[in-house]
């Protein structure tokens, strides 16, 4: 595995068609575009890496992941009278189908779903509370106390995220948000601030596959579902793309950052922060296609 990683490393971490870097939250414009990093927790319990897989960077949406896990744990199916389970076409920050499907967001992991998973775990208690709990779920799935939350990312969302603003704003308009509009911007920002390294995310993937030694923090239903949901909306109106090249569930961030896992043996991270048209790791994609043609590992093998 790890003479594979240099190989996949090698092939692509010269690049020169790195995709671009996302710009419309600052802190992330300046995230130097060369790094290229691969993180893979096998089932058996090893760790295997290649590149700048010890460097952190900010998870964004792949944090949807985790904040789903939360907010199922916290209503369980309830979830889905407030957002539904269909993959929705458009990109990540659309505010298009709100309107038209009554303020229901597609799917959780697109932004207007994120926030109602974010006010739902959020729930009557304070932003503090609400990220302890997510910290510590995603702490105790990846075994290490440091990771933490980039307070500069998130203030620079904070201060920048209109049309997240706007879809918070129109979701409390059919009475979809429950706390206060600044609350679940402010806790949905650092949410999406969480930093990691391809090692560590990778180790934190490792309660979405079932096996031995994994962490238990779902149920195998839900484990399963959250697949199912991954595998058709994990990369916004590049899903049916990143399904057809990987034929894995995964859920990627606009920091570059995408988190796969093939079922019962293992949880991938890799990141490059350079994007597809999609706001999907270019590399990172191109990456898990060389990994999953090499190993076998597509779901539908
Ligand atoms: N696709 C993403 O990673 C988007 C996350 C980002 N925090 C946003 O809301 O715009």
């Amino acid at each position: 595995m790890k003479d594979l990683l240099d190989q996949i490393h090698t092939a692509l971490g010269g690049s020169p068609d790195r995709g671009n870097v996302a710009t419309y939250i600052p802190e992330l414009a300046k995230v130097d575009p060369g790094h290229f990093g691969i993180a893979v927790a096998t089932v058996d319990g090893q760790v295997f890496t290649a590149g700048h897989a010890d460097v952190l960077f900010s998870i964004q949406s792949v944090s949807k992941v985790f904040a789903l896990a939360l907010a199922l744990g916290k209503v369980g199916d309830a979830l889905w009278k407030r957002v539904g389970r269909e993959p929705s076409g458009l990109s990540f920050n659309s505010l298009l189908l709100l309107e038209r499907e009554n303020g229901i967001p597609r799917n959780p992991f697109i932004n207007a779903g994120a926030l109602v998973a974010t006010d739902t775990y959020l729930g009557e208690s304070s932003p503090r509370e609400a990220l302890g709990q997510l910290l510590r779920f995603i702490r105790s799935a990846a075994d290490d106390d440091t990771i933490h939350i980039n307070d500069e990312v998130a203030a620079s969302e904070v201060a920048t995220c209109h049309r997240n603003r706007a879809l918070a704003h129109y979701l409390a308009s059919f009475g979809n948000l429950h706390a206060e509009v600044e609350k679940v911007i402010g806790t949905y920002s650092h949410q999406c601030a969480v930093e990691m390294n391809c090692r560590q995310l990778a180790l934190a993937g490792r309660f979405l596959i079932n096996g031995p030694g994994m962490p238990r923090l779902i149920s195998s239903e839900r484990r399963r579902r959250m697949a199912a949901l991954m595998m058709t909306c994990g990369h916004y109106d590049g899903s049916g793309d990143f399904a057809f090249r990987a034929g894995l569930p995964g859920k990627s961030g606009v920091g570059g950052g995408i988190l796969a896992f093939a079922p019962g043996r293992a949880s991938i991270a890799v990141w490059s922060p350079g994007l597809n048209e999609y706001g999907n790791s270019k590399l990172g994609t191109e990456a898990i296609e060389l990994l999953v043609r090499e190993t076998g590992w597509s779901v539908f093998a």
